[in-house]
């Protein structure tokens, strides 16, 4: 049984920070944006996990493997060199959206995202070292089929953006309406997404649904693993094997 631990990421009151003491210019909060993500996924990297940019403001993160301490040098860290703070809530379920739920409540329970004094806030519970298994992470990989021949070399770039978007936003909805599970884009035409108890027949009906609802072709590779990390190698590798064989489903379950 997978057990899912997420790490709700927060800047905190950034709202109000972006337009004080008048709106700052657009290009320099992009660039601290995206430069706190590169430094977040490479400190929660560093420990197996992996951080997906969301909406910048706020992101989530994989966190299995690690404690409030491990959470709290990042704060540290982040403290100590960018003009921001950052709060984390931690929750950990079966069902990857639960668990985010329950990350999602930590920092709720202490105020507004757009609270001055709600500042680092760390809350929630890391699942305990002897409650870990191998297995407690299950990272589905998903890709657009011959992306590139059907969309980037054929049509023009916004229009490409359009399809592999229409994919993502159909991929994400239906697996978190239908299977409790968290679907991230991460870049060209790839999807990481946190699932957990899905057999091959359920990732079969999810490559199914986003042809039939977006008109996009995806391929799926499935791993587990202790980490993020390890669980989204091994789905990888079911990805390349998958790409290999020209089947558009596999994995541990396939
Ligand atoms: N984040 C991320 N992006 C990737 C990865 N692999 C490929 N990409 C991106 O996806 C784009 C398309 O690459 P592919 O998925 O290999 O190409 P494709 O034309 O869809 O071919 P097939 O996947 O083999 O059907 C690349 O330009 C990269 O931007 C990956 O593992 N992670």
């Amino acid at each position: 049984m997978s057990n899912t631990q997420v790490t709700l990421i927060q800047i905190d009151n950034y709202g109000p920070w972006t337009v004080t003491p008048a709106p700052r210019r657009e290009v320099d909060l992009q660039t601290m944006q995206s430069r706190l993500f590169a430094d977040l996924s490479q400190h929660f990297g560093m420990q197996g996990g992996y951080a997906f940019f969301t909406r910048f403001d706020n992101m989530v993160a994989i966190t299995n493997g690690m404690d409030l301490e491990d959470h709290a040098r990042i704060q540290e860290s982040v403290r100590n060199r960018y003009p921001v703070t950052v709060s984390f809530g931690v929750g950990h379920d079966e069902r990857p959206a639960r668990a985010l739920v329950e990350a999602t409540a930590q920092l709720q329970d202490e105020g507004s995202a757009q609270d001055e004094q709600r500042t680092e806030v760390l809350r929630g519970q890391p699942i305990e070292d002897d409650e870990r298994t191998d297995s407690d992470v299950q990272i589905a990989h998903y890709d657009v089929v011959d992306a590139t021949g059907k969309y980037t070399d054929e049509l023009d770039a916004f229009s490409t953006f359009i399809q592999i978007e229409q994919g993502y936003a159909s991929l994400m909805r239906h697996l978190h309406d239908e299977h409790g599970s968290l679907a991230f884009f991460v870049g060209g035409d790839n999807i990481i997404a946190l699932t957990s108890g899905m057999d091959d027949a359920a990732f079969e009906e999810t490559v199914t649904y986003v042809r039939e609802d977006a008109d996009v072709e995806l391929q799926v590779g499935v791993g587990h693993g202790a980490t993020a990390h390890d669980a989204g190698m091994a789905a990888k590798h079911g990805l390349e094997t998958c790409r290999e064989r020209g089947t558009h489903i596999e994995g541990e379950f396939c």
